[in-house]
């Protein structure tokens, strides 16, 4: 562990309690300790005991995990989702009271959340627990980056507040998260499944091509829902920890809200930020993958000359260049993409690195990035107003950036699509495609039908 000056946890809220009396107001409170080894899943499983919001990501692919549990603070957003959550984010970090002795990325002050798709979209109802967008300052946060684990306790303290029934309040509460390993309950299987419309869902893809052959769109991405009974409540920790090890290079995700939660495990990321640099990823373009070695690769040599998938990719690319452009000094994009294979498909990949402006924030690129012709189209508000009028389906959070911020300028946001909407024994099941000219209704449909395999095999419980 790291040696490092700490304060009393009984110093610092002694000092909160002051400055809640001097203001006489609450006084948010961010103490963060480096911790033995805990599972961020074990953490979550057992932070249920505490009856109130949790949420997990985890970006594989860097061995960095965080586990939070409870709201000390939340950002509420109305349909301005990303200039309310920059303002409030602001005033926030400049009036909380931080004590985090250490560097890491995730670690002291951090807020997760999401946000819809589209926030003049029609609602169904289904998605009305979470609301445009929202991001969530945990209670208690587990912070895991390789071998090393924070915890990062967040209270919002009040001038009537006592330092002893806080500290209790911090001890009880740690006791609980942290508690020994119990083993996670089992996937209980799928009772039933309906796919919503499938009929009616390939009609309006063939209706997309033709909109886009009459030159009103040059590309338009369609979802679609399918609806899945458990044989019981659905486990969340279990099902993060199915999708953990089998799909790896993914961002694993569960977002709660009064018991809804939306879970996923997306290939996609939208934006990360490390102080000024930026990293963003235009994936669009699909195959499955082969049988075999041999055959696998062929399949992705035949995608990466395949001029519709291209097309598909290359809006991407060019509308995220656009949109780093307008708030970056350096932006750099290759030429061309490669493939980046998952566990059930591969898909065309053009990474992009950018320096962020001074003067921009994360909030500022994910406003420009989103939603990205893999998600939309092109031209943006011509693909939305398709979508909204023809798609027939609530997309709620899919398909919208979910991840974090720090106070460090630090953030990763994905694009929450393999995805899924759980309430207790019910789960609705996301997947969406590009529709460009040459689209065929039966193949897009088929290509849905694999990006719901990664979800869906999960549970069934026999992956
Ligand atoms: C919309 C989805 O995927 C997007 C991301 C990668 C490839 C895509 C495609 O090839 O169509 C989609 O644009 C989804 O998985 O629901």
């Amino acid at each position: 562990m790291i040696d490092v000056q700490t304060k009393s946890l009984e110093t610092l809220l002694g000092e909160a309690v002051a400055q809640a009396k001097a203001d006489n107001g609450a006084q948010l409170l961010s103490v963060t300790e480096q911790i033995k080894d805990t599972d961020p899943v074990h953490f979550f499983a057992s932070a249920g005991n505490l009856s109130t919001d949790r949420v997990f990501w985890t970006s594989t692919s860097e061995s960095f995990s965080m586990a939070g549990v409870g709201n000390a603070w939340e950002i509420e957003a109305e349909k301005n989702r990303t200039q309310t959550a920059e303002r409030y984010w602001q005033y926030l970090q400049n009036h909380a009271l931080v004590h985090n002795p250490y560097q890491e990325p995730g670690t002291g002050l951090v807020a997760l959340g999401g946000m819809s798709f589209d926030p003049d979209a029609r609602s169904s109802g289904r998605w009305n627990r979470f609301g445009h967008g929202s991001l969530q300052v945990p209670n208690v946060l587990l912070t895991q980056r390789h071998a090393r684990h924070y915890l990062t306790f967040n209270i919002q303290v009040r001038a009537t507040d006592n330092v002893d029934d806080l500290k209790k309040w911090v001890q009880e509460t740690k006791a609980v998260v942290t508690s020994t390993r119990q083993p996670l309950p089992a996937i209980p299987g799928i009772d039933s499944q309906e796919e919503i419309e499938p009929e009616q869902w390939k009609d309006t893809v063939q209706r997309a091509a033709d909109t886009i052959k009459v030159g009103h769109a040059e590309k338009i991405v369609l979802a679609r829902e399918l609806r899945v009974t458990l044989k019981d409540r659905a486990p969340i920790a279990s099902i993060l920890n199915k999708l953990l090890t089998t799909q790896p290079n993914s961002y694993v995700f569960a977002i709660e809200r009064d018991g809804d939660c939306f879970v996923g495990a997306s290939p996609e990321r939208l934006v990360k930020q490390d102080d000024e640099q930026l990293f963003s990823v235009c994936l669009a373009g699909t195959a499955p993958r082969g049988q075999t070695d041999e055959d696998d690769r062929a399949i992705a040599q035949a995608l990466l000359h395949d001029d519709k998938n291209r097309s598909e990719h290359d809006f991407v690319v060019k509308m995220i260049r656009q949109a780093m452009d307008t708030c970056c000094d350096v932006v750099h994009v290759p030429d061309k993409p490669v493939i980046h294979p998952f566990q059930n498909l591969q898909h065309l990949y053009t990474p992009v690195t950018a320096k962020l402006n001074q003067t921009y924030s994360i909030f500022d690129i994910i406003d420009q990035l989103h939603p990205t012709p893999a998600l939309g189209g092109v031209p943006r508000e011509a693909s939305l107003a398709f979508i909204r009028e023809h798609e027939q389906l609530d997309r709620g959070w899919y398909g919208a950036p979910v991840g974090w911020v720090d106070n460090h300028r630090n953030g990763e946001f994905a694009v929450g699509i393999r995805s899924g909407l759980i309430r207790d024994d019910s789960v609705s099941l996301f997947a969406g495609c590009g529709v460009v000219r040459d689209s065929d209704p039966e193949a897009e449909y088929d290509e849905t039908r694999i990006k719901l395999q990664p979800i869906l095999s999960v549970l069934e419980g026999s992956s």
